[in-house]
């Protein structure tokens, strides 16, 4: 087996009486160190998958392993321990928090990790050593968003899940954004899962898990994937 696997998951939502099937059964698999892209339209589910992958929230059928680790299976408790220590999450909108510093928000990370790297390391890592000290409301979206990467990776977590991570930012910004996820997740060895819409950039991934309706509508794994800054956005 694969160092992450889903094997037909499945999710469904009750609303009242209404029913939505946002997962009906997805199986693919990861391999460690894989810079992965979960590609699909609006409302195919990859919030919901990525939800599920990053223990937020819990399938109604079938298996993910992380690891060696079945986590369908996990109670509440090792559920939350595994969130707060094996994953890094990155988010669309960065979710720092507005009144701590640049480097206070990595290094709050960084106490809660089990083999944490050094916050200042990081903000090095991120090419924002000069911007330690500024507040959230003081930097750039793209510098934001190096922050956040700084503050995923630094509880040297097992794997990195990013939702959309260049949706508030302009094309090249965004592109800039990649290529450094991708730099980052190569130097520290990091299996990387990046969900978005953005046909675009699926050349430049390892593997590209096409999603459509809560079903998978393909898989394609590039031997050679093209760098970043070749993307055509
Ligand atoms: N908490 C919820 N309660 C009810 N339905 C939900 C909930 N979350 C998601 N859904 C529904 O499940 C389906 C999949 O949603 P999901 O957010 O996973 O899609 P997505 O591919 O991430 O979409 P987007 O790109 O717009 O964020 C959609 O039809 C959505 O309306």
């Amino acid at each position: 087996m694969e160092y992450l696997n889903f094997q037909n998951v499945k999710r469904t939502y009750q609303t009242g009486n209404d029913e939505v099937r946002a997962l009906c059964g997805v199986s693919f698999d990861i391999k460690e160190k894989q810079f992965a892209v979960i590609l699909g339209p609006s409302g195919s589910g990859k919030s919901t998958l990525l939800n599920l992958l990053g223990g937020m929230d819990r399938s109604d059928g079938g298996q993910i392993v992380m690891d060696g680790m079945d986590i369908t299976g996990f109670s509440g408790a090792k559920l939350t321990d595994y969130r707060r220590t094996d994953v890094g999450f990155v988010f669309q909108f960065y979710n720092l928090i507005p009144t701590l510093n640049a480097y206070e928000n990595v290094n709050m990370a960084a106490r809660i990790g089990r083999n944490p790297f050094e916050a200042a390391e990081m903000m090095k890592a991120v090419g924002l050593e000069k911007r330690m000290k500024h507040f959230p409301a003081e930097m750039s979206g793209g510098e934001l968003q190096r922050v956040a990467i700084a503050r995923a990776l630094v509880k040297n977590p097992k794997i990195l899940l990013c939702d959309e991570p260049t949706g508030a930012l302009d094309s090249e910004t965004g592109k800039m954004i990649l290529s450094l996820l991708k730099r980052m997740s190569r130097e520290y060895g990091k299996t990387v899962v990046i969900v978005t819409h953005n046909a675009a950039i699926a050349p430049a991934a390892d593997k590209v898990i096409r999603l459509k309706d809560g079903k998978i509508e393909g898989i394609q794994v590039n031997d050679n994937p093209i760098s970043m800054e070749q993307v055509v956005w």
